[in-house]
Parts: C-alpha cells; structure tokens; sequence
C-alpha cells in the first residue's frame, strides 16, 4: 500500500512555504550572481545527457526541503513497491511493472507469486523472430511478396509512443520499410493512409491492450474490409493482420491467427506500453536490435531513478522543480520544447504521459484534493515555437517553467542548420533567466529623442526570471531516447506519489466513452432528439438535419 500522506501537512511543505516567500522576491539573475558556482550544484550528469536545472529559482536549501518533501512523502518505499511489483494501481489491483519490460538485467521481479521475467523474454523472443523475417523479406504476403508497408492501428498508449518513437528514431529506420500510423476514428486517418498503400505488401498491426476501444476496432474492421476487397480468401487475413492485445479471446474471434499474436498483461499501463509488444512497429521499423538499445536505455535510467540519493537523481529533481512551480509559484502548464525535429512528437506523447497520469482531483484516500495537481503539458519543437508562442512565454502574464532539449549532434550535419539550431537553445534559456531592462533597452535605442524612447521602450523591456531546464544530449540514439524517455516517466511517477494520486489508472476517461456508445445509436434516423439538455439535442438534431 502507497502511502497517502497530504503532502501539504508536512513539516517540509511549511518550509517550502516559508521559504518561497522570501526567495521568490529574488530574481534569477541574482541567484546567479550571488553564487558563481551554481552550475555545478544544481546539474547532474548521466551517461550522454546533461541535465542543467541552475536556471530554476532554487537555492540549497530549496533543493533541501524539497528533498524532504519527497522523503516525508515517503517516496523511496513508493519506488520500491512499484520495483519489486506490488500492486500500487489500487485502484484497477494492478502491479505498475513497465520497468520490467526493459529489466535488462533479467533480475526476478515476482507478481502473484510468480516471476514476469520469463514470459517478458519470451515475447521479446518472438518480436525479434518476427521483426527480422519482415525487415528481411521473409515474411511474405498473399501474392508471395515481401511487406514494404506497416499501418499500426492503435490509439493513445497503443499509438502515441510507437508514432513519437519512429519520428524520433527516424535515421534508423530500415529503408524497405515504411510505417504509418492510424488512430481516429476519423474515417479521413484510415482512409487516406490506405490510399498510399498496396494490399499485397502490407501489414497491419492492430494494437489495443483491451481490443474493445472502439476506434481501434472501428479502423481494423475498415483496414479488413479493404484488404479483403484485394484478397478476397479470409483465409489471407492471417498473412498480414497480427495482433499486439491482452486479450487472446478477442483477437481470435476477430480472425486473427493466435500464431500472430503478441501478448502483455495487465501490469503494462496503455502510456507505458511501448516497451511491451506494442513496440512491435517500432523494432519492424528500426531493427529489433535498435529496440534493444531503446530497452537497455531506459533500464540505465531505471536504475538511475531506483538507486541514486534523491538531489542527484534527475527524475527526482525534474519532479520536485515541477511541484516548486506548480503548488508554490501557481504555474498551471510546462512546456517541453525539443530543439530536434525528429523528437516533434516529444510533447505531444508526454500530453498522455503526464495528464492523463496525473490529471486527478481525487486523493489516494478518496477525499477531493485542496492542491493542485498535474500541469497542462504542450510545447512544440523550437525553433517553430520562437516564432509561435514564445512571445507568451518571454512576456506573457503566466509563469510557464519550460524544459528545453536537444542533441549536441545532429544525425543531418548539414552547412551551419546545427549550429544555429543550438545558437537558438543557448539564446533563449539565457534571455528567459536575464530578460532585458530598461536601461538596456534604451542604450540599444540610439538616435531616437526622449519622448520616443520613452513611447516605446516599455514594450521591449523583458522582466525575465522565468526558470527553464536544459537537458543536453549528445545524440538522439535508440539507446539515450530511451533514457530520456524513461526519465519523464519516473518524473510523473513522483510526482503522484506526492500529489498523492493513484497515477496509473485513467477512469476520467470513460465518462465521454458511456455517453458517445448512448448518442451513437440516436443518430441512426432523422427523429428528432429529446433525450439530452437542451445544448445536446440541438446539436444533435442541426446535425441530423444537415446530413440528410
Ligand atoms: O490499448 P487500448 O486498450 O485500445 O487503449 C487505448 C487507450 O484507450 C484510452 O481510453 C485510454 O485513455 C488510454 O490510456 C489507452 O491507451
């Protein structure tokens, strides 16, 4: 059992609070000068990633109380629980044991009484069997060719780290084979991928842990529809329809040969799936032994996040900087702003990653909370951003803490693009923290009169002290992708245990789920609606209406 202290009752917390009066009068620029040696203290190396969080408006003794925090919350018994495969989703009386399925060390993690490592391996076994037979060409289809085309059929955990991490690892993708991705049930997303795709030659990957989500079975049913209208003999269905589920029960009444089928439990959370089978676009795409180093990452930082004292422990020190902001300064979202356009679906993954984590009201005892919890996760790839939103974020009214990433070498060398990308990163964590005064503004502004330096100077002036994390990596590898994935994992992971949230269930999702299966039937015939308030029936019957 986690325990479910409110974080708000600690004698840290009253620390903090104490404390966030008086060094929240001060600005970054002070912290800085003050203190020469605040790069040193406040960044922590791990293997090829730089975390520099100096740029935060933290002291010691912040970092201290901090860490007190997490103690009093008894955090270190909650990593252990979630390592050992306790079952900390109490809510769904489930093992949280995603860190399982990249235990590299193969070391014995026990769930009912039985070890999850050698049915781990072996599903890894048949992923790497069958990944090589696809991406060699030995996997054929019904007219004996080779597979060029994967259409992964999933949505949300089943879809977003397998779409994010074949972006992101795109320079290692084997060049015969081509993936594509199919998530709503928008009949525009499976319609115009299938335009670019040839029956004979493609497979389809329907991915969904519980195989009932309805825009999952919605799109395989159409993709089988359509590779039947080719085929014709169901019989070829098995040739290219495999499924990634944990329920055999249901993908062999969808005609799916069981043979194709790879399976993982109910200990694997849908936003923590991606090491599990659900990775099977990934290793077809990059080559199993890419998803090995991709695994071996994320154990690294498992192992990182398991055993280091908590102030040199990244994801640790990314969590509590994000409570600093969060339940001390009001910051309401955090931005993440990968400086590498392979990793553009970096924030958009964490968006499931993180709120739907963490986006909870109710406390581990049941009670409504009187905090805030998770942050609103956005953020782009700069430097599209500094010509979007940035203006907000430099001079807007909302404190917004950002963490800026990317890679030291760029996979595409080309002329100066690198240099400059990075010239960019470096620029805007320093003008966030500095900003621009007055007096600055008005040196630059040389050969105008006072009354016109006066006009228009207030609008350039940049108050700055606005906190921001760089996370340098050497290089964007299957191997530190990993790392960095794993890292924000365990960042939301401590977060709920202070927030004190059951972070590995989802029920705030079902709700639209039960009311769309009730609509849904509604919008068969033209009778008009009367079952809703009156907002929902109108809607309800202009869209009757206007598709007659
Ligand atoms: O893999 P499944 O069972 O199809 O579920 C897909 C998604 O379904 C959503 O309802 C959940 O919010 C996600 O957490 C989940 O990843």
């Amino acid at each position: 059992m986690l325990n479910s202290t409110n974080f708000t009752q600690t004698p840290a917390f009253k620390k903090l609070k104490a404390h966030h009066r008086t060094i929240s009068k001060k600005h970054l620029k002070e912290l800085f000068a003050e203190d020469k040696n605040r790069f040193k203290k406040f960044s922590i190396k791990f293997n090829d990633i730089l975390l520099d969080y100096s740029k935060n408006n933290i002291n010691r003794r912040t970092i201290g109380y901090l860490t007190e925090l997490a103690a009093e919350c008894d955090l270190s018994g909650a990593i252990e629980q979630m390592f050992v495969g306790e079952k900390i989703n109490q809510t769904e009386n489930r093992s949280v044991l995603h860190v399982a399925l990249r235990n590299r060390s193969n070391t014995p993690i026990i769930v009912d009484g039985k070890d999850v490592m050698p049915d781990v391996n072996e599903v890894l076994n048949k992923m790497k069997g069958f990944s090589e037979k696809v991406i060699s060409g030995a996997w054929k289809g019904y007219t004996n060719k080779s597979i060029t085309d994967i259409v992964n059929i999933g949505i949300g955990g089943s879809d977003l780290g397998p779409v994010m991490v074949t972006e992101a690892l795109k320079p290692y993708k084997k060049k015969n084979i081509n993936i594509h991705f199919v998530s709503n049930v928008d009949g525009t997303h499976i319609a115009e991928t299938l335009k670019k795709v040839n029956p004979e030659t493609t497979l389809f990957m329907i991915a969904s842990k519980t195989f009932t989500t309805q825009e999952t079975m919605t799109n395989a049913l159409s993709a089988r529809d359509w590779f039947l209208q080719s085929a014709v003999n169901e019989e070829f269905v098995k040739k290219h329809f495999v499924a990634i589920s944990t329920s055999q029960n249901l993908v062999e009444k969808f005609g799916i040969d069981p043979a194709n089928m790879f399976g993982f439990w109910d200990w694997v959370g849908g936003r923590y799936s991606l090491w599990s089978a659900i990775g099977l676009s990934i290793a077809c795409t990059i080559g199993f032994d890419n998803f090995e180093q991709l695994l071996l990452g994320a154990h690294e930082m498992d192992n990182h996040f398991r055993t280091t004292p908590f102030e040199k422990n990244i994801p640790v020190v990314l969590a509590l900087l994000g409570i600093w902001y969060n339940n001390f300064y009001g910051a309401e979202s955090q931005a993440i702003l990968p400086y590498d356009q392979y990793l553009h679906r970096f924030a958009a993954y964490f968006q499931q990653g993180d709120m739907e984590s963490n986006g909870k009201y109710i406390d581990r005892n049941g009670n409504k909370v009187d905090y805030q919890t998770g942050p609103i996760i956005w953020g782009e790839p700069g430097t599209n951003g500094q010509h979007a939103f940035y203006q907000l974020i430099h001079q807007g009214t909302k404190l917004i803490p950002a963490d800026f990433i990317a890679p030291a070498i760029s996979h595409n060398p080309l002329g100066e693009h690198h240099k400059m990308l990075l010239s960019n990163f470096f620029a805007q964590t320093e003008a966030l923290m500095n900003g621009k005064t007055r007096e600055e503004v008005e040196a630059e502004l040389t050969g105008k009169s006072k009354e016109e330096m006066a006009k228009i100077a207030p609008f350039k002036v940049f108050q700055g002290n606005r906190p921001t994390n760089s996370i340098l990596v050497k290089k964007i590898t299957p191997k530190s992708l990993g790392s960095l994935i794993a890292m924000y994992e365990h960042k939301i992971f401590v977060q709920g245990i202070i927030w004190n949230v059951f972070s590995f269930d989802q029920w705030g999702v079902e709700l639209g789920k039960q009311l769309a299966n009730r609509i849904y039937p509604e919008l068969t015939d033209s009778q008009a609606i009367e079952s809703h308030d009156c907002s929902t029936n109108a809607l309800i019957n202009q869209y009757k209406k206007w598709r007659k």
